[in-house]
């Protein structure tokens, strides 16, 4: 049956703040004397009502942690929710401005989350990596720092670089210094891009940052000639159906061009995003797209294989994965 736990999965694109459930964030933000009505309702859920409030609601929520040992328990619980679905790999958003607003060093914050990592890795194997994001509408200055922060501090779970944030600001090429910068020290290259932006997004940001994985890229499907370059240069997008469903770029899940990518050759990924903010998991994902499109257990199979070719580790760890991901099947 489609969606079951024991189709290995894997991810690549969920921001870690982003997948905070609303109880932790209010307990943390009593401790500290936050305010977080604006943003969790008396049910306990996020509200937001568009892009530029989800992204205010995401900013408020981040801002309560403050101390190692929050995101410890923050990567440790996530890491953890991932094994029980079923997975056997995850890479997360880290966002060091973030974590500099509320107080915290990079050094801290990395540490922090390494711990988080390697305690569920103990527990259930999972392996994780962390990819540092720099923030889009926070300026190029601001994703310059991060990128050398990242590079002054080099730390064996952080193994990619990313720009997030807000895509209707700031142009690609002014992003091209940090991602040459992060490039040359040797971490993967992942951008935002076709997920609020149109295909001239996509395209500026293959063009200026020179990424091999675009995080979302699914308006790619309104430009042909880029769907055929997608294809022809094997770019992996990282695409979050239930994240693009809730943020209103596709009406319904049925509508979305998910299956539509993936038939014309497209190297696709399914993903979270930020899972308690837009009501889903990973295990969701996989479960409610081979549900809406057909996809078999062997399609599911395929989607994570692509993420572990994909996935910004060691080759040795690939190869171990990919063992587990073929084992799974006996
Ligand atoms: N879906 C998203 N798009 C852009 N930036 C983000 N930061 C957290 N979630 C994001
Ligand atoms: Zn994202």
């Amino acid at each position: 049956m489609a969606g079951e736990v024991n189709v290995p999965k894997a991810e690549l694109h969920c921001h870690i703040e982003g997948a905070a459930m609303p109880a932790l964030v209010q307990k943390i933000a009593k401790r500290e004397g936050i305010d977080v009505s604006a943003i969790i309702d008396a049910r306990g859920q996020y509200v937001w009502s568009d892009f530029t409030t989800f992204l205010a609601a995401y900013d408020l929520a981040s801002s309560v942690f403050r101390r190692p040992g929050d995101y410890a328990q923050l990567s440790e619980t996530y890491f953890r929710m991932l094994a029980a679905e079923g997975a056997i790999y995850g890479e997360i958003f880290i966002s060091p401005d973030h974590a500099t607003a509320a107080g915290l060093s990079y050094k801290a914050y990395v540490e922090g989350l390494a711990a988080g990592i390697e305690r569920a890795k103990a527990e259930t194997g999972i392996e994780g990596r962390m990819i540092a994001i720099g923030v889009r509408h926070f300026g190029t200055a601001a994703v310059e720092r991060v990128a050398r922060e990242v590079i002054a501090n080099p730390h064996p779970l952080v193994t990619g670089f990313g720009l997030a944030g807000d895509e209707r600001e700031g142009h690609p090429a002014n992003f091209a210094k940090a991602f040459r910068m992060a490039g040359e020290a040797g971490l993967g290259l992942t951008a935002h891009a076709g997920e609020i932006g149109g295909p001239e997004s996509i395209m500026a940001a293959l063009d200026f940052l020179r990424v091999r994985r675009i995080g979302h890229g699914v308006r790619a499907i309104e430009n042909k000639a880029l769907v055929e370059r997608l294809a022809e240069e094997r770019i992996v997008l990282e695409v979050c159906p239930g994240s693009n469903v809730a943020l209103g770029v596709y009406p319904v899940l049925r509508f979305h061009p998910v299956n539509l990518l993936r038939r014309a050759g497209v190297r696709v990924t399914l993903n979270s995003d930020d899972p308690p903010f837009f009501h889903t998991t990973l295990g969701r994902e996989y479960a409610q797209v081979s549900r809406t499109f057909g996809w078999t257990d062997e399609d599911q199979r395929a989607v994570t294989r692509t993420a572990i070719e994909a996935a910004f580790c060691d080759r040795g760890t690939k190869e171990r994965l990919l063992a587990r991901l073929d084992s799974a099947r006996a």
